[in-house]
């Protein structure tokens, strides 16, 4: 379907992928049939050497134009006159793609509960389950961030000489316990919700409120919190920090619901690039793409040292660093140092 672009002549497109062939998941489980929405911007070149795909985090959509304004658009970095900009909405998310909420076909009722947990390996899998369906033979770059680059490193692994550049940000090759721990404590306040178990789309809202604001704390850095929510004037209660923390808590509940959020978040927990293989680093080692990987220096969740492991480990590997207080929301807000990284690195790689 094509839509009103934002920009001026670029073809921008909202579809939606439907395989009636089951998904084997790595749990053993089985989706039976599934969905993918996902948006495309520009056009693809005669020898389809132009496709940029890029995997969105935990709770981002495939509108990655509006998302990601810094660094895809007419002019920025990635640009749909030049390139086929590509994002898939997630499986187990809540925008357009099969997630807890869809109907399960066994039973004509919606999942909730029983949607299978799903690996960033299934993800992958999915993914590339699309990228066949497109017929799209070589992906120029793959680029994600936190839960995208967890996926795009499974992606890279599997696509093997298929794949020109794969770029990792504020990402890890394996999710360390500190992430995992996180993430337990965000589904701890949604089980606290009393409406979790719920067959309801609501279930867990107020526990999702607790859990992002949790997760927020992660997302950024003391020092930003301190620059952007200190209090000039002297009080005992009505704290600038305490309302921003709420603020975000709500406003997550507003676009995203606990069910995706749980998945996702279980999604991250299991992700090992190296399960099965020999552990990370042997094989990051196999991946034929050349890898850029991304980290941020003042990032709590995803450490930059991770990033400069997944460098470190692979055939053709670059670090690189975005020095920035934001923390690991870096990657969504510091658009400069990224279109600064990614010049150099394909002025020195292509
Ligand atoms: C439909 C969709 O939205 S699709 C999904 C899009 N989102 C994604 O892809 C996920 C990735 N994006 C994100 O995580 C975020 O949008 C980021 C990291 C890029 C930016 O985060 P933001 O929340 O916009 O920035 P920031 O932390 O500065 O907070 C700003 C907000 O807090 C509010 N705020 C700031 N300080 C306070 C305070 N002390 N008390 C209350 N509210 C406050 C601001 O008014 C602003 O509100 P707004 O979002 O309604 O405009
Ligand atoms: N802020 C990101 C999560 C961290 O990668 C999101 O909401 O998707």
């Amino acid at each position: 379907m094509n839509l009103k672009s934002q920009f001026a002549s670029i073809t921008m497109s909202q579809d939606l992928f439907h395989s009636n062939l089951p998904l084997e998941l790595e749990s053993g489980e089985i989706l039976p049939e599934y969905e993918i929405s996902y948006t495309s911007y520009g056009e693809l070149n005669a020898d389809k050497s132009n496709v940029v795909w890029v995997i969105h985090a935990l709770t981002g959509d495939s509108n990655v134009s509006e998302w990601w304004s810094g660094l895809i658009g007419e002019d920025k970095f990635f640009d749909p006159s030049r390139h086929f900009i590509i994002c898939a909405n997630l499986l187990g998310s809540c925008y357009g793609s099969t997630n807890p909420l869809s109907i399960n076909p066994k039973t004509g009722q919606k999942y909730f509960y029983d949607f299978p947990e799903l690996t960033t390996r299934d993800l992958a899998k999915s993914l590339d389950n699309l990228r066949n369906h497109l017929g799209i033979h070589q992906i120029h770059t793959l680029i994600g961030g936190s839960l995208g680059g967890q996926i795009s490193l499974e992606w890279a692994y599997i696509l093997g000489e298929k794949l020109s550049n794969v770029v990792v940000l504020a990402s890890t090759a394996k999710s360390s316990p500190w992430v995992i721990g996180l993430n337990e404590s965000q589904r701890m306040a949604i089980e606290s919700d009393q409406t979790w178990g719920e067959k309801s789309e609501n279930a867990g809202i107020k526990g999702l409120e607790a859990a992002r604001s949790i997760a927020m704390l992660s997302y950024r850095h003391p020092e930003d919190f301190q620059k952007k929510q200190s209090d000039l004037d002297e009080k005992l209660d009505g704290f600038r920090a305490s309302s921003y923390i709420r603020y975000q808590g709500h406003k997550i509940t507003k676009r995203f619901n606990a069910l995706s959020y749980w998945i996702l978040s279980k999604t991250m927990d299991s992700h090992d690039v190296g399960r099965g293989r020999g552990g990370a680093g042997k094989a990051i080692g196999q991946i034929e793409a050349r890898v850029l990987a991304i980290g941020v220096d003042k990032d709590l969740l995803f450490l930059s040292s991770e990033s400069k492991y997944i460098a470190q480990h692979a055939k053709r590997g670059t670090f690189r660093e975005i020095n920035s207080t934001a923390g690991h929301d870096a990657f969504l807000i510091e658009f400069e140092q990224l279109a600064y990284i990614l010049q150099s690195f394909y002025l020195e790689n292509n």
